[in-house]
């Protein structure tokens, strides 16, 4: 567990996790994504209709390693709904296919099919 109050990086991804619906932290941005991985979760995220907030983890270093350290997970893209970590690209690719992607937004309250203010 790490003491976010004492990490500013831990807390500003606790902060944006809870202030935003869906976040999905990538390398690039969603309209200019920076490797296949980050592409394929906003391609996915783009086709369920889910409004949400990208966060580049290429332009802070410390946040690129923060993100890893904040759910234990190696690796980016990381999604999260409703402040929960959902999953990298495969788990998106894996929980879309399935229909679960979408049934997860609904248990949640998320709206799908929003046009982005
Ligand atoms: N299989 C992974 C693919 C993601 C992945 O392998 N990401 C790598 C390359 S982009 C990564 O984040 N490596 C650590 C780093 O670049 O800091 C998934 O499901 O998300
Ligand atoms: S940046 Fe090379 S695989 Fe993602």
């Amino acid at each position: 567990m790490t003491d976010t109050a004492a990490d500013p990086v831990q807390a500003f991804i606790a902060d944006t996790v809870s202030q935003h619906d869906v976040v999905l932290f990538m390398k690039g941005t969603p309209d200019a994504p920076r490797c296949g991985f980050s592409s394929l979760a906003v391609q996915i995220l783009d086709h369920v209709g889910a409004s949400f907030v990208g966060v580049d983890v290429l332009q802070d270093e410390a946040l690129r390693e923060g993100v890893k350290q904040f759910t234990d997970w190696p690796t980016i893209p990381q999604l999260y709904v409703k402040g929960e970590f959902v999953g990298g690209s495969d788990i998106v690719r894996e929980m879309f296919n399935a229909g679960e992607l979408q049934a997860l937004m609904a248990e949640k309250g998320v709206a799908l099919g929003q046009v982005d203010a």
